[in-house]
């Protein structure tokens, strides 16, 4: 087994009574040092996967793994994890030392070696000078740098945050967002960051997991999830998208919007019904003799970087487009793009396409 890994799932089924499994049948292996993000729906159980790593829960069906050992049984106190919640849990009455101290007083450390290890973790997260404020007296952003503090501490080899920036607002997450990723690369550490946002998912992460009823649909680098989608559900989720049904008439060859196109995927079955998705980023406006396909706008947008155009090819299907070029409200204009903007990807049965073709 590959000695990097630290997390393995193995077939693992999480039930309550005899409702649907929130986790149905998961596998997978996490490596050292890395920054994970779980992203997904509210309800696809991402929380889910964080509590049966810390031990708050077990298992109904398979095994997990930390550092090769079975962890099934070992209770939460036992393993080198920590975990920072979404509403930071800290104790109003104790100041923010005492908040970070806190794990280090149960296990019984000497004054001196709590005051070193206190001090360097509120140093890791830029709170030097702060030992003595009152959690009443933190800004939200503080707060949660706190409650990092006090997960650190503990010198974990694997800390979990299950939505921890959902609480502030969109500047102050922004903000966040980098230091936590810079807090990873100092500590070295995996973290394995919750979230049902995929930009804040596509900005942070090594590797993302998207998750889809109790399943992984697809795990990979965010350049992959975002220019590879293995479907409609990853594509639709991971950004805007236009996701069209279409056919693979053969390798290199796909049919969509009534027309026939070259793309470079293969390896489908003749005649395969499938999706195709291409970025609103990857369509240029031009003419309509130039484009490849032509469109009518429906409506335009400013965006303050770009224009949003949403357009209607002569089959009904909406294109969003993304650019600099101007265009007028009921213009006839024509899109083009390369062979390999076009993502083909296996059709799914979803509730929209079951049924055949749209
Ligand atoms: N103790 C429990 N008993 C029964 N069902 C539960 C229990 N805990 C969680 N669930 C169910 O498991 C499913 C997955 O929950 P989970 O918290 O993992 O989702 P999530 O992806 O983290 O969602 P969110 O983004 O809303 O936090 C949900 O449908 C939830 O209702």
């Amino acid at each position: 087994m590959n000695d990097r890994v630290i997390i393995r799932f193995e077939h693992v089924t999480k039930q309550y009574d005899d409702d649907p499994p929130v986790l149905d049948d998961v596998s997978f292996e996490m490596e050292r040092g890395k920054f994970y993000t779980l992203l997904g729906p509210s309800g696809c159980g991402k929380t889910t996967i964080l509590r049966l790593i810390a031990g708050f829960i077990e298992p109904t069906k398979g095994n997990i793994y930390f550092n090769g050992k079975l962890m099934n049984g070992v209770p939460a106190n036992k393993r080198q994890v920590n975990t920072v919640f979404q509403d930071y849990a800290l104790f109003p009455h104790l100041n923010v030392f005492e908040n970070v101290a806190f794990g280090l007083r149960i296990k019984n450390l000497d004054k001196k070696t709590i005051e070193t290890k206190v001090r360097e973790a509120l140093r890791f997260v830029n709170l030097e000078g702060y030992e003595n404020r009152e959690i009443h007296e933190m800004s939200g952003g503080q707060r949660q740098r706190v409650a990092i503090a006090r997960a650190i501490v503990n010198e974990p080899e694997v800390l979990l945050l299950d939505e921890p920036l959902s609480a502030l607002d969109l500047k102050l997450r922004t903000e966040m967002q980098y230091e936590l990723r810079e807090l990873q690369r100092r500590l070295g550490i995996t973290f394995i960051f919750v979230t049902h946002d995929q930009e804040e998912a596509l900005a942070m992460s090594d590797e993302i997991f998207v998750l889809n009823k109790g399943k992984i649909e697809q795990r990979g680098t965010p350049k992959d999830i975002y220019d590879e989608p293995i479907n409609r559900f990853v594509a639709d989720f991971i950004g805007e998208s236009n996701i069209i049904p279409g056919k693979m008439l053969a390798d290199f060859s796909v049919e969509f919007a009534g027309k026939q196109f070259e793309c470079v995927d293969h390896g489908f079955e003749p005649n395969e019904p499938v999706d195709i998705v291409i970025r609103p980023e990857d369509l240029e406006i031009t003419t309509r003799e130039q484009g490849k396909l032509q469109v009518r706008v429906d409506s335009i947008l400013f965006r303050g970087v770009h224009y949003e155009l949403c357009c209607y090819d002569d089959n009904g299907n909406e294109w969003l487009v993304h650019s600099t070029k101007k265009a007028e409200v009921g213009e006839e204009i024509g899109l083009y793009f390369e062979p390999e903007a076009i993502h083909v990807m296996r059709r799914v049965e979803t509730k929209e396409n079951r049924g055949g073709e749209r």
